[in-house]
């Protein structure tokens, strides 16, 4: 008999692609036959996945669609920045009929669909092969409910004076216009690309299931809301998700992990790093150098080179002359991608200055380290919220992706957060060890995936 297989649709941006492969991998273990829809140029992020299953996972690789906002020859987010989403996500759906015609010819077609929520489109993509669709969230649940809200109600940014309130989301939350997620803030009603993506956010919520990389302890709330909303029972928090990446990075990664090693103090290192495609302006990189200097923390600053002439000419992630040596012995300075679930796993590191993107939270919750938050775009104001207002386990010391931090404050957070007895470190602390528990074997995240898995191998009795 053929084994049960599902289709696999990832959204091609890392901090997307990533969680969601770190499920497929999950799936692959539990015996699942996968197939993996894939562009070219994004097929080796998949290397590692394909090598660890290499009977189980199989790709469906198709051109990347033209399109004419998106430069020739760019297939992942990382290339052209949060502004390509409009352009990516309508570039994508029409892939269509490609996928039609191999579900069609397949001798053992895919049973479902799990797709990236910025993928909605494929709900009718699903409906139309026959199958139910599942949507992954790589962002969390209280994101999730507020997005959810927007999309629904556009009205909501011409009516408001400034603040947004949502009510009827547990914990009444509200936030200024500009700090809505930033897809959200980019539509204009009636312009055909907009009215796609809109579209495809609100078809989310008819998918026949929904997959979270969250936990119950970090956003139970949230969770009993979505569930409550939907209303069904397929909701699978499966997070968090990462802390066993099979993907370890690249060489120069293990060169900052025996750099850590070098040190005994527990907690004494700051990481620094902005997620896969965010880049910091010239006076932004002199506000945290002075800062990290100044504030005589142990740390490693991850710096993305900058992707276009133009951010080159004017300065982006240029780090001020002479810091370097300033700092030589205490810092590093590092222009590569790293392997950032092993650094934070590193029993010296105690802080994490973040965007704030979900990964990169999720990561921090299973490493026991205080956030040091700079939310920029996107879901990051929202998972900012989350983390200081409601959990403690964050402060925040700056906030949008045009400001420059105070460079004296910034010495005064870095100092106090990187303390040993600061608060967000003790509670930081405290969460690791609800997060331990639930990736641990047999622990609540197994548990779903196992439930999901189920809910997978019953669909594929019905249409076997
Ligand atoms: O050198 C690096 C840099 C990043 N990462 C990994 O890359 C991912 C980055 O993801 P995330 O922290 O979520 O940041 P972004 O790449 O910015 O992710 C985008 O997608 C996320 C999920 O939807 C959103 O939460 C963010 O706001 C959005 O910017 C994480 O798993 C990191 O571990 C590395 O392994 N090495």
């Amino acid at each position: 008999m053929s084994k049960v297989n599902v289709l696999i649709f990832p959204y091609p941006a890392q901090g997307h692609i990533l969680p969601l492969l770190d499920l497929t991998h999950h799936l692959a273990v539990r015996g699942l036959a996968i197939t993996i829809i894939i562009t070219p140029k994004n097929l080796p992020l998949l290397n590692t996945l394909l090598s660890t299953h290499p009977n189980t996972i199989h790709t469906l690789t198709l051109p990347f669609p033209s399109h004419p906002n998106i430069p020739p020859g760019a297939e992942n987010l990382r290339e052209v920045g949060n502004t390509g989403n409009y352009p990516f996500i309508n570039a994508l759906s029409k892939l269509q009929p490609q996928i039609i015609q191999w579900f069609t010819t397949h001798p053992n077609p895919p049973v479902a669909l799990i797709s990236d929520f910025f993928l909605g489109w494929t709900h009718q993509l699903a409906t139309r092969l026959g199958i139910p669709r599942i949507a992954f969230y790589c962002s969390g649940a209280f994101f999730t409910t507020v997005i959810t809200r927007c999309w629904q109600n556009p009205q909501i940014l011409q009516s408001s004076q400034g603040v947004i309130e949502f009510p009827g989301i547990p914990g009444t939350p509200s936030f200024k216009r500009e700090h809505l997620p930033s897809v959200f803030l980019r539509y204009r009603e009636s312009d055909p690309e907009s009215e796609l993506v809109r579209e495809s956010f609100i078809s989310n919520a008819a998918s026949w299931g929904v997959v979270f990389n969250t936990f119950r302890a970090l956003e139970g709330p949230a969770l009993d809301h979505i569930r409550a909303e939907l209303g069904h029972p397929r909701v699978f928090p499966v997070g968090p998700l990462g802390y066993d990446r099979i993907d370890s990075g690249s060489s120069r990664g293990s060169e900052v992990l025996s750099w850590l090693d070098r040190f005994q103090e527990e907690g004494s290192v700051l990481y620094v790093c902005f997620g896969s495609q965010k880049l910091l302006k010239k006076e932004q990189m002199e506000a945290l150098a002075f800062g990290l200097e100044r504030s005589e923390t142990r740390f490693v600053w991850v710096v993305k080179a900058p992707s276009t002439p133009e951010q080159k000419k004017e300065g982006y992630s240029l780090v001020p002359e002479g810091f370097e040596d300033r700092v030589s012995g205490r810092g590093i300075v590092v222009r590569d991608w790293v392997p950032q679930v092993a650094i934070l796993g590193h029993r010296v590191v105690g802080g994490f200055l973040s965007h704030c993107g979900w990964n990169s939270v999720m990561e921090a919750m299973v490493a026991g380290v205080a956030i040091l938050g700079w939310p920029m775009e996107a879901d990051q104001f929202l998972n900012a919220r989350l983390l200081v207002e409601d959990r403690g386990v964050a402060v925040r010391v700056c906030e949008g992706a045009d400001s420059v931090p105070d460079p004296n404050e910034l010495v005064r957070v870095i100092s106090e957060a990187m303390s040993t007895g600061s608060s967000q470190r003790r509670r930081a602390k405290l969460m690791r060890e609800e997060a331990v528990r639930v990736v641990c074997e047999g622990g609540e995240c197994w548990k779903e995936v196992d439930e999901l898995l189920r809910a997978l191998l019953e669909l594929g009795v019905k249409q076997g």
